[in-house]
């Protein structure tokens, strides 16, 4: 029979939206795997468990690989661990919802009776909120790394200087067609591709603030009916891991610039919960979802 299969659940990001705190939970209380180090991950640092990379760059650089990913990909994941040390398998690479080619090329490598059954859990922050994390995150990072990463502004002084940075660059076509700068925290389009290529209902939308703050035993409750665990209610926790929460250099904003995001972000976020309604109210999503609570504004400091 199969030796390998694909993973059911899928934490699509966005990153530093509580992705690696989602991922924890998974892998701890409701019993999930991440991948095997062989293959294509043979010798990587253990975080590839979660994060493989495969859509976003690592593994499928283009279609005409799609035939021989699905192989790579499954190698991943031996069946002989499903039922024994694992409910299933997850995977969690952040970078997967804003890579508008990740979807069409995962629907075209797995089989269909497979990809059919595929779960996909979306959390989605407050875009200002996200993107000072990420900057932290990339001023964590050694200088070799970041050098791979920088979307073409420097981190080196305040998240302001970043920030207005990435404003004068947001029009460059360059940032927009590889999902950079602040373009990661514009999650209407970012959907949009999931859902073109998959059933909505195949894709849970939660905000960030409710699964973290104010509604977090029932978001978990809720995550694992639609990861259909059959978990008895009193065996799942009620807290979220705080995962990643790493000194962070910089914890407040300036109010100038937090305004300069906040036009940029503020009609993307508009189409976001207009999709989201029309969603729910034409019975696309998965009639567990709960309502998106629409961001709170990013709170600042006036100089
Ligand atoms: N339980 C809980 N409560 C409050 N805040 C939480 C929680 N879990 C994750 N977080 C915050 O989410 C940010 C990390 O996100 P990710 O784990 O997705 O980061 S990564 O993309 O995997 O690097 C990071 O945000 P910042 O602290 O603003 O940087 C975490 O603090």
């Amino acid at each position: 029979g199969e030796t390998r299969c694909w993973p059911s659940t899928w934490i699509l990001g966005c990153p530093k939206c509580a992705s690696s705190s989602v991922w924890d939970l998974a892998r701890g209380s409701l019993g999930f795997c991440g991948a095997e180090l062989v293959g294509l991950l043979e010798g990587e640092a253990e975080w590839h468990q979660k994060e493989t990379h495969f859509w976003s760059g690592r593994g499928v650089v283009n279609a005409s690989m799609v035939p021989m990913i699905g192989e790579l990909f499954t190698e991943l994941y031996p069946v002989r661990r499903v039922g024994k040390d694992c409910a299933g398998y997850a995977e969690a690479t952040p970078d997967n919802l804003k890579t508008a080619e990740a979807p069409s090329l995962l629907k075209k490598a797995a089989p269909k009776s497979v990809s059919a059954l595929f779960r996909f859990v979306v959390v989605l922050r407050e875009p200002i909120a996200r993107d000072l994390s990420w900057y932290n995150h990339l001023r964590r990072l050694s200088l070799d790394l970041r050098s791979q990463m920088l979307d073409y502004c420097e981190v080196t002084g305040p998240y302001e200087e970043y920030a207005r940075c990435q404003a004068e660059r947001f029009e460059m076509p360059v940032h927009r067609a590889h999902e950079k700068g602040l373009w990661r925290g514009i999650y209407k389009p970012q959907l949009d591709s999931w859902a073109r290529w998959f059933d909505r209902a195949q894709i849970l939308v939660l905000d960030f603030d409710s699964l973290v703050f104010y509604n977090t035993s029932t978001h978990i409750r809720t995550l694992a009916t639609f990861l259909g665990l059959q978990a008895d209610d009193d065996n799942l926790p009620t807290t979220i891991p705080h995962t990643n929460a790493r000194g962070n250099q910089q914890t407040t904003i300036d109010c100038e610039v937090r305004d300069l995001l906040d036009a940029i972000y503020a009609p993307w976020n508009a189409q976001l919960y207009a999709l989201l309604d029309e969603d729910h109210r034409i019975g696309r999503a998965w009639d567990g979802e709960p309502p998106f609570r629409p961001f709170e504004p990013m709170p600042c400091t006036s100089a």
